[in-house]
C-alpha cells in the first residue's frame, strides 16, 4: 500500500511538531512526510523525541522500521532554520506551498494514497506570492476538479461550508440556489460513501437571523435557500430546511440530523470549534484523493514551545488512512460532479 502524505505545513507554526508527535503515537499504515528533514530534526528535538529520521529519495521508497520518514521536494528554500518561529514568514509560506504541489504531484503520479496537510499561515502563504487563500482553494487548482466544499467532522457535529474564505460581503452573493443545492449534494454523497450512512438526514442553515423570519430580516431563505433544498429533496435527498442558524447546530449534535450546511465559514465553524480543537477534522470534498487536516490553525502564540496538542492532527491521520484504505475517494469525486 502506499503511504499516506503529510505536508509539514507552515514550519514556523506548530506543524512540524503536531506531525512528529502525532507519529509517535504509531498510526495505521505506512506514511511519509513531505517537508524539510532539518525542521522535522528540530521539531523532534523541541519535543524531546529522540527517534531516528529517515531521508527518502521518492515518497513511497520503504523507510527503515521505527524511522520517521521524510521525502525533501527540491526547490524548498535554504532559510528555513534562520529565522524565528511564531512569525509570518515568507519563506516558510514558500516551502509550505511547495511541499502541498510536490505532495499532491506525487499522489496524482501514484506515490501516495492520501494527503493529510499540516496548518499553513494563510497572511505567510500570501507573502510568498502564493495567491491561494487557503489549501481548499489550492488543492482544487492543482488537482483541476470543478468544484470543491469544506467538511468538518468532530464526534458531535459534522458541518459543510456553502463559502469559505471569503468576505463576508462577498459570501452573502455567494449563497445562491445553485451553490446550496451543490453543497447539499456533495454532502449527501460523502455522508452515502465514505461516512457509511445509508439514508443521510441533512439539516441546511438559514443565512439571516430566525432563517429570515418569513422575509422580514433578508430574503435570501426565501429566494435562494428554500429552492436549493426543494431541487435536492426532488433527486431523493433528505435535505430540511432552512433552519434558523443559531438552534440548528444544538438540533443535529442533540441526533435530529446527520450533518448541518452552514453558509458561512464562521457560521459553520464557531459550533464546530466551540466544543474543542481536541479531534476535529477538515475534509475537503470534491477532490480525486483523500484529503484531510486538522481544524486548526499554526498557532504562532505557542510555536516551538512543545506545547502543541496533535490528537487534532492524529484524528486527521487516522481519518486519512482509513478513508485511503478503503478506497472512498471516487466518492468525493462523484460529489464533484453534482457540483458541476
Ligand atoms: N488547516 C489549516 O491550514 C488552517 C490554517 N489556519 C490558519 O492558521 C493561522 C492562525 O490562525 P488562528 O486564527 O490564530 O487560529 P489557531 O487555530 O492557529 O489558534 C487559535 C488558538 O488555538 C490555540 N491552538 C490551536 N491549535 C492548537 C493545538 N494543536 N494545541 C494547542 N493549542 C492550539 C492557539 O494557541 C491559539 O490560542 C491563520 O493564518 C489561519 O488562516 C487556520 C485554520 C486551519
Ligand atoms: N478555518 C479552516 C481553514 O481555514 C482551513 O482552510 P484550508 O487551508 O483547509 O483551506
Amino acid at each position: 500500500m502506499k503511504p499516506i502524505l503529510l505536508t509539514q505545513g507552515d514550519g514556523a507554526g506548530i506543524g512540524p511538531e503536531l506531525i512528529v508527535k502525532a507519529w509517535a503515537q504509531r498510526p495505521p499504515g505506512p506514511a511519509t512526510v513531505v517537508g524539510s528533514a532539518a525542521v522535522l530534526r528540530r521539531a523532534l528535538a523541541q519535543c524531546g523525541l529522540q527517534r531516528p529520521l529517515a531521508v527518502l529519495d521518492t515518497p513511497d521508497e520503504p523507510a527503515p522500521p521505527g524511522a520517521l520518514a521524510v521525502w525533501e521536494p527540491p526547490g524548498l528554500p535554504d532559510s528555513l532554520l534562520v529565522g524565528e518561529q511564531g512569525q509570518v514568514r515568507a519563506d516558510c509560506g514558500r516551502a509550505a506551498a511547495r511541499c502541498i504541489e510536490t505532495a499532491v504531484a506525487a499522489i496524482q503520479a501514484g506515490q501516495g494514497s492520501g494527503l493529510v496537510t499540516a496548518p499553513i499561515h494563510k497572511e505567510a502563504l500570501h507573502a510568498a506570492g502564493v495567491n491561494y487563500p487557503g489549501h481548499t482553494e489550492m488543492l482544487q487548482a492543482l488537482a483541476g476538479v470543478p468544484a470543491v466544499r469544506m467538511m468538518l467532522v468532530n464526534e458531535e457535529l459534522r458541518v459543510v461550508l456553502v463559502t469559505v474564505h471569503v468576505a463576508l460581503r462577498e459570501a452573502v452573493n455567494l449563497v445562491t440556489r445553485a451553490s446550496v443545492r451543490d453543497t447539499v449534494r456533495m454532502l449527501d454523497a460523502a455522508l452515502r460513501g465514505p461516512f457509511d450512512l445509508a439514508a443521510p438526514r441533512i439539516a441546511v442553515a438559514g443565512l439571516n437571523p430566525h432563517a429570515g423570519e418569513g422575509g422580514l430580516f433578508g430574503d435570501e431563505e426565501l429566494r435562494e435557500i428554500a429552492p436549493a433544498v426543494a431541487d435536492c429533496r426532488a433527486v431523493g435527498i433528505n435535505a430540511q430546511g432552512p433552519f434558523a442558524p443559531d438552534t440548528v447546530f444544538m438540533r443535529a449534535r442533540t441526533g435530529e440530523f446527520d450533518a448541518v450546511v452552514a453558509m458561512t465559514h464562521d457560521q459553520g465553524l464557531i459550533p464546530i470549534k466551540y466544543l474543542g480543537l481536541d479531534e476535529g477534522v477538515n475534509l475537503t470534498l470534491g477532490l480525486p484523493f483523500v484529503r484531510t487536516s486538522p481544524d486548526h490553525g499554526t498557532a504562532f502564540d505557542i510555536a516551538g514551545r512543545g506545547l502543541a496538542d496533535p490528537r487534532s492532527l492524529l484524528a486527521a491521520w487516522r481519518l486519512a488512512a482509513r478513508l485511503s484504505d478503503q478506497r472512498v475517494a471516487p466518492a468525493f469525486a462523484a460529489g464533484s460532479k453534482a457540483a458541476s
